[in-house]
């Protein structure tokens, strides 16, 4: 038997607070996490009833379109049920006229019955084939629904993988991708609502026939008459839009406190820190604020439909007071009138499955029409944009940086200005700086990762810019300073499926990063899941999971070699190993190192320091260890706490600020 969970299974505050952290937590202001694309939102607002209908045939022929691609036998049996299911309609609605007609005409009544037993078999006949067909459509509908949801996300993910790495900096950037991603979510419902309308339209036109042969004016009528709530279904259709433009971010913020709260990579910090608590009243209020938007949106919806339907029953009894009319100034025969009252009750249901159904797929196709802007540039951060397409034909020699200035979008400040540094293969350069000083920045200019605001990246004598990207990384291999526990076998984890996948390739690389002595210890060596996430999954430790990165960057045999705090968890031992197997790795590969562990810095060819994004001292250890300056101050304090050495200067910038 399953229970709900009440408020006091929930992890409590600490005593003394509110259960939902409320003394702690100021609330959500105003303008948190808000959606601020103001020319998107006023486009949406913009959206009417006429650009609905316009659209609507383009939309039904896109979702054909997607349809097509991912699978064709689908597409083409769900056509087919939906003409089928048009004709079988018409079938069954003209035999039912000619039943009526047969019916209410003069004569004996067992003559009537006979003459109307063929029709009555049409009509079984005709209902008993659209019902098969409505269950081929269910299935089909099935086969192909999965399919174009995961293909859609795909192609999500794809364009965020070619958007430019500066792209998550960029105002509005990751609500687009947000909002493309419920665009890539629903596409799988554009096809069935198209489905609806065509399946709808497919019935009208069966209704229609038979209304203008009976009379030409009972089709323009009906019309008439579904129009108010047609105007009615887009106004709601527009607002829920709206509104799920509107709490975009907010959703978003939701979505990651929840990753937070609840999955491994934070739970430790979560529960030690009792910020549970504290975050679920964070998540309350900012769901409360979704929840008051959704509502508002419902409220409207809800109103516009009841306007919608007010007006189309004033209308609707206009239609049948025409049909009224017509039958009681003898300009439609009885006989005709009873068909005309069953046609015109189809034909209606028809017309209000149209508008319901092109309603719902407008609102879709608003989203899916997001999704596919993005994937057309990535709201404006396709690298296939911004670079060019120069292949690396071979391993560049040289790297460099010229006269760079970068500052992130948004920031106050340049992050680096006007730095210059070069390495060649065969040498190690040295970054090293305090916190914040731009040391990583500068790294992801040198790999290309992000290109200059002023100033050049050159690889030989080419322009990052120019290179092709993909191309281009094929000669980088990267230790990052936060690097990402994957979910694969060690040996996935090492390759990503790329080089020299051999036993002997892998174990030559752990040998130089220290993984293999973790070898044994895993349950299936190379072949185990790296997570305990999973059965039969194994999860490694902190520092294991930096020799598995070292192992990576190391099997990658790449020109340039970037290590950012490559050793920072790992043990005294494993540290030694790497430093000491260095140089013997810098033979045919560009180093650059940055730590902050200075006496490591020790085997570098040249060490640069950077303060607050400029470069500030440069030289061997030798001639930096004995020049005042901003290295050794730093070097001096680190010798003092591991008491190597007694202080040469007075450690003055750890209460007066830098000494350079
Ligand atoms: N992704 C980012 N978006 C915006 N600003 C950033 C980003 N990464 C870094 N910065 C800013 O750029 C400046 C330099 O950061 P960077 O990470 O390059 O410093 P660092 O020298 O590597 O620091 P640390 O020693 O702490 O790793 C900092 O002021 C930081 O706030």
């Amino acid at each position: 038997m399953t229970s709900a969970i009440t408020q006091d299974q929930l992890p409590q505050p600490p005593k003394g607070t509110a259960p939902d952290g409320e003394q702690q937590d100021a609330g959500v202001r105003e303008e948190e996490y808000l959606y601020r694309d103001e020319s998107r939102l006023q486009a949406g607002s913009l959206l009417t009833s006429r650009t609905m209908a316009r659209r609507l045939p383009s939309l039904v022929r896109r979702s054909v379109q997607m349809a097509w691609r991912v699978d064709r036998g689908a597409t083409i049996g769900l056509l087919a049920c939906q003409i089928g299911t048009g004709v079988l309609a018409a079938l069954g609605l003209l035999a039912v006229t000619g039943t009526i007609t047969a019916l209410v005409s003069s004569g004996d009544i067992t003559e009537r019955l006979w003459d109307a037993a063929p029709q009555l078999a049409v009509i079984a006949a005709a209902a008993g084939l659209r019902a098969l067909l409505g269950i081929a459509v269910v299935w089909l509908t099935g086969r192909l629904r999965p399919v174009l949801g995961r293909t859609a996300e795909l192609t999500m993910i794809e364009a965020a993988l070619g958007a430019e790495l500066a792209a998550n900096n960029k105002p509005g950037y990751n609500d687009a991708y947000d909002i493309a991603d419920r665009g890539a979510q629903v596409t799988p419902d554009l096809v069935e609502e198209a489905q609806d309308v065509l399946a709808a339209t497919a019935t009208l036109a069966a209704g229609a026939t038979v209304l203008t042969v009976l009379h030409p004016l009972l089709l323009p009528l009906l019309f008439l008459a579904c129009l108010p709530q047609a105007a009615a279904y887009v106004r709601s259709a527009r607002v829920v839009y709206l509104a799920g433009l509107e709490t975009s971010g907010r959703r978003r913020m939701l979505g990651k406190l929840r990753w937070h709260m609840a999955y491994q990579e934070s739970s430790e910090e979560m529960r030690a820190c009792l910020a549970g608590p504290f975050l679920i009243g964070r998540y309350r209020r900012l769901a409360a604020s979704v929840n008051a938007a959704e509502r508002r949106a419902a409220n409207t919806g809800a109103w516009m439909g009841l306007a919608g339907a007010v007006a189309g029953g004033v209308a609707s009894t206009a239609v049948w007071a025409a049909l009224l009319w017509l039958l009681a100034s003898g300009r439609m025969s009885l006989a005709a009138g009873g068909g005309a009252v069953f046609a015109l009750q189809t034909a209606t249901g028809s017309v209000r499955g149209i508008i319901n159904g092109g309603a719902r797929l407008v609102r879709t196709g608003w989203y899916v029409q997001d999704w596919q802007n993005f994937l057309d540039n990535a709201h404006g951060q396709a690298m296939t944009d911004s670079r060019g397409t120069a292949p690396v034909t071979a391993a560049p020699e040289r790297f460099e940086v010229r006269n760079v200035t970068y500052r992130y979008d948004g920031a106050p400040k340049d992050s680096l200005s006007n730095v210059s540094l070069h390495v060649k293969r065969g040498e190690i350069v040295a970054l090293v700086g305090e916190n914040g000083s731009g040391k990583t920045t500068l790294s992801r200019l040198l790999c290309g990762l992000l290109l200059p605001t002023e100033g050049d990246v050159a690889w030989d004598h080419a322009s990052t810019a120019d290179l092709d990207p993909w191309g281009s990384w094929e000669h980088v291999a990267l230790v990052p300073q936060k690097f990402t526990y994957l979910p694969l076998t060690m040996r996935d984890n090492i390759t990503f499926g790329q080089g020299d996948t051999s036993d002997a390739a892998l174990l030559a690389a752990c040998e130089a990063s220290g993984a293999a002595e973790m070898l044994p210890k895993l349950r299936s060596g190379l072949n185990t899941l790296l997570t305990s996430e999973w059965f039969g999954g194994q999860q490694l430790s902190g520092g294991q999971w930096q020799r598995l990165v070292l192992t990576r960057a190391f099997h990658r045999r790449a020109a340039l070699l970037v290590m950012d705090e490559p050793t920072a968890a790992l043990d005294a031992r494993a540290e030694h190993r790497i430093f000491a197997g260095l140089r013997e790795l810098a033979k045919d590969r560009a180093v650059l190192l940055i730590t902050h562990r200075l006496t490591n810095v020790a085997v570098a060819d040249r060490i640069v320091v950077l303060d607050e994004g400029r470069i500030v001292q440069e030289g061997t250890y030798a001639q930096l260890t004995q020049q005042p300056g901003l290295f050794q101050t730093l070097w001096e304090l680190q010798r003092r706490m591991s008491g190597d050495a007694p202080l040469k200067t007075r450690p003055s910038i750890v209460s007066e600020g830098r000494t350079t």
